[in-house]
């Protein structure tokens, strides 16, 4: 049977003024994850915040209780240099640290604990995030072929191998953009090869999105936009929660 649904608003969209507030209240109505995006200029064209930020929001939604549980900090790491974040936002509170794989080579500038650390590669940079106690996950932008992880996911260390796959379906950067459809044989593909795998879907996801997703086999999903900007947040976690229960 595929993973549960998982349903993780991006507080991208949320109010910022009162991000603390936004995030307990989005867990209210329904959210099981808070997806925590995660800029620095130079990976996306834009900027969004770091760990002091992440810092002050975890006491407004409580730890999860098992691995993937509810109140997950699912932070997407849209940075050029993962590698060197990763003891900054475990302080912080990150549950999930998800790194994009083009960001996790060595020819990225490096940094003293990289060099130590021996972080030169993705396996080796999950390893290390495992080793810090957090689940680890692993992006792709639109422009990169899905097999390239078939060998990261078929390591036979399982300390090398993600909890969660992301599968963008935008360019990273903005909210608000329109859903790629031409994504979905990666996320079927994934799928097939994975049955038990988690692989998460973001950009563009809403009501109107979510049925091609849950048929290709996404089960968690980010919907920004779609969750900060309804009239009525609960009645759209559902509805996507409902989406991907139904073919399971
Ligand atoms: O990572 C990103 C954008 O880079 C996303 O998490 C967006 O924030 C999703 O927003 P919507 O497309 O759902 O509005």
């Amino acid at each position: 049977m595929a993973p549960a649904p998982i349903i993780a608003p991006s507080i991208l969209s949320a109010d910022f003024a009162s991000l603390g507030k936004a995030c307990s209240d989005t867990i209210a109505q329904g959210a099981d994850w808070l997806h925590v995006d995660i800029m620095d200029g130079h990976f996306v064209p834009n900027l969004t915040f770091g760990p002091p930020v992440v810092t002050m929001i975890r006491p407004h939604v409580e730890r999860p209780k098992e691995a993937f549980g509810k109140g997950t900090f699912d932070c997407h790491m849209m940075i050029a240099e993962p590698k060197k974040w990763v003891k900054d936002f475990q302080k912080a509170g990150c549950d999930l640290y998800c790194f994009h794989y083009e960001a996790a080579f060595s020819s990225n500038a490096e940094s003293p604990e990289a060099r130590t650390e021996e972080i030169t590669n993705p396996k080796a940079l999950i390893k290390y995030i495992h080793g810090l106690g957090m689940r680890a996950g692993i992006a792709i932008k639109p422009g990169t072929k899905h097999d390239v992880l078939y060998e990261i996911l078929d390591s036979e260390n399982k300390d090398e191998v993600p909890d969660m796959v992301l599968v963008m379906t935008v360019e990273p950067g903005f909210g608000g953009q329109k859903f790629m459809p031409d994504m979905m044989p990666k996320v079927e593909a994934l799928r097939k090869h994975y049955p038990e795998l988690n692989i998460e879907v973001d950009g563009g996801l809403s009501e109107k999105t979510i049925d091609v997703a849950a048929d290709a086999g996404a089960n968690v999903i980010v919907a920004g936009s779609a969750v900060f900007g309804a009239e009525d947040p609960s009645d759209v976690i559902k509805k996507l929660r409902e989406a991907v229960e139904s073919r399971r």
